[in-house]
């Protein structure tokens, strides 16, 4: 018998040095622009990471990299040591002069990193000069910042592309700066479109030609920054340059949050310290809220979908042995499970729910057939129950029994009133029966919808206060079948919280205001549903 587990153990582990370029290739990412306070966040947060070094910024180019750079002495990092960012001298120049190497100097940090170029072509038509002006740009600049008393990595931009132009001299311009005393010659597939074999090959022939570390910096032009990321390193190199959900320059850089797992967790290469492996599903989160960014749940690892199981058949495996459909532990990486539940779900899926409402109920029970049975037919009418769940809940209850209605609906109307004077267009009026007693009540909103929910709540408080602790916080409308046009039939989404529990409800017709209505009914119910069980808990 096979037994497949989900960490590997590997003896004689190799460190690897991960390099965050977030702050600084990740700000050059169409739409992401960081302020002083939010760069610290950052900094703080990859350092609990455990990530060796952050490339925080580029002193040279701009006021707020200053600014960060002058407020370094506010940090107190216990993993990280920060790089300041910047170029090789101009043109004609020399490093003592040169107003971007002397910023690197004044910036503050023990360690920099400098890019210069390793593509013939790129010396010739874009720096405009002679191969053996740039190698002397690279060299001269190196030195200057080692006799001032910094660490140096050479970014040797396009050294990929400029290698298999003309091997000799992309190698030159990594001699140059190693004999000038960098530490590590970082490669970078600048353009992002070389494939892990070339990368590979490439990165073996320079770790069997220097003596000092060798690191690699991946573009993703390709989609295939991560794959060519390990295969340098399985050639050799111990630094990683990237980016926290590969933000960076057009189509990005490699991702970190799929890089480190891969190295550290299938690999065996240690990266970060292994008890901070939990944080990177956090961080990953609170890097792309940072930047402004909609979180990426397909993301690998770290996406919200990464561990969601959906075919009933997937659910049913998963309960029985989780790596039947993961490729690991997703609390390895601070991430969860989630099992969806939809028309594509199996009895295994509804087990979990209908057991935490009545226990006794089996696989094999009538009572689990119909009501999946009942999920399969409203989902064909156009209910998704998998952003929905508590609709579910509340309809598992009804089938099962389980469930005492809190009120009787008699009639509501909705006037709309266009145009209006006095800004909310919209009245209400409700009537509804709890136990032996009617109200009535009416309230106006911003849209019928609006006021539909406060008629109901005002209704509603008189016999049930908890619901005043009741929020909305999303309203969502989708249109099912476009074709019929006004006739059409849609889909509510409802989101609701009562800052202790958050939930979504659901509601499908061809009417706005009835579907609106059959989610904001859920939405009240399933809280009172919730709020009975606190008060029967023994305690
Ligand atoms: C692959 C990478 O991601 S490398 C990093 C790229 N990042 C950035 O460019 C962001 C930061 N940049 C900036 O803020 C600005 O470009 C600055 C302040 C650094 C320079 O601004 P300017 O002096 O106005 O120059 P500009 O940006 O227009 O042009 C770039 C100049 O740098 C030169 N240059 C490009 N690469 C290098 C290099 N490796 N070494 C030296 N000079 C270089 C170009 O030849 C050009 O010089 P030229 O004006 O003599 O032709
Ligand atoms: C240095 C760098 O960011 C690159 O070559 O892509």
């Amino acid at each position: 018998m096979t037994v497949i587990t989900h960490t590997s153990e590997v003896q004689n582990v190799t460190k690897i040095d991960i390099y965050d370029s977030t702050l600084r290739d990740g700000a050059q990412a169409q739409g992401v622009s960081y302020s002083v306070e939010d760069k610290i966040k950052i900094v703080q947060r990859l350092d609990e990471l455990g990530i060796r070094y952050i490339e925080a910024g580029n002193p040279g180019s701009n006021p707020k990299d200053l600014e960060f750079f002058a407020r370094l002495g506010e940090l107190r990092l216990r993993h990280a040591k920060i790089i300041a960012f910047g170029s090789t001298f101009k043109v004609g120049g020399d490093a003592a002069t040169d107003a971007n190497v002397q910023s690197l100097l004044r910036a503050g940090a023990s360690a920099v990193a400098i890019f210069g170029k390793s593509w013939d072509f790129q010396v010739t038509d874009i720096l405009r000069t002679t191969q053996a002006e740039n190698l002397r740009m690279i060299g001269d600049t190196i030195r200057h910042l080692r006799q001032g008393g910094l660490e140096v990595v050479f970014d040797a931009e396009h050294f990929f592309d400029g290698y298999k132009a003309n091997p000799g001299y992309a190698l030159q311009t990594l001699a140059a700066a190693a004999e000038a005393g960098a530490g590590c010659l970082c490669l970078c597939d600048t353009n992002g479109g070389s494939f892990p074999d070339e990368i590979f090959d490439i990165v073996k022939v320079v770790c069997s030609r220097f003596k000092c570390a060798i690191g690699i910096h991946c573009h993703n032009d390709g989609e295939m920054a991560v794959a060519n990321s390990v295969a340098a390193v399985r050639a050799g190199a111990t630094q990683v340059q990237g980016t926290l959900n590969g933000i960076g320059e057009r189509c990005g850089n490699a991702n970190l949050c799929a890089i480190i797992p891969n190295l550290q967790l299938k690999l065996g290469f240690e990266c970060i310290p292994p008890q901070c492996m939990k944080h990177l599903t956090s961080i990953a989160r609170f890097a792309s809220e940072i930047a402004n960014l909609a979180p990426n749940d397909k993301a690998p690892y770290v996406g919200s979908h990464a561990f969601a199981h959906k075919g009933g058949m997937h659910i049913d495996a998963v309960n029985k042995t989780p790596t039947a459909y993961e490729h690991i532990n997703p609390e390895l990486v601070g991430n969860h499970r989630t099992i969806l539940m939809s028309e594509v779900a199996g009895r295994s899926t509804l087990l979990a729910l209908i057991n935490a409402i009545d226990p006794g109920i089996k696989r094999n029970s009538p009572q689990t057939q119909h009501i999946m049975d009942r999920l399969k037919q409203l989902e064909h009418e156009g209910y998704q129950f998998e952003t929905a769940e508590s609709s579910f809940e509340l309809i598992v209850r009804k089938e099962l029994g389980k469930y005492q209605p809190f009120f009787e609906l008699k009639e509501f109307k909705v006037i709309v009133d266009e145009p209006s004077a006095s800004g909310v267009n919209s009245s209400a009026m409700i009537k509804i029966r709890v136990g032996d007693t009617e109200e009535i009540t009416a309230a106006e909103g911003d849209g019928p919808v609006n006021a539909l929910d406060q008629a109901i709540r005002k209704a509603l408080e008189r016999f049930y206060p908890a619901i005043r602790e009741v929020k909305l916080t999303d309203y969502k409308v989708r249109v099912l079948d476009s074709d019929r046009a006004t006739a059409a039939k849609v889909r509510v989404l409802i989101e609701s919280t009562d800052h202790t529990e958050s939930w979504t409800t659901i509601g499908v017709s061809t009417d706005v205001i009835n579907a609106s209505w059959l989610a904001l009914v859920d939405a009240i119910e399933y809280k009172l549903v919730r709020e009975q069980e606190r008060q029967t808990a023994p305690r």
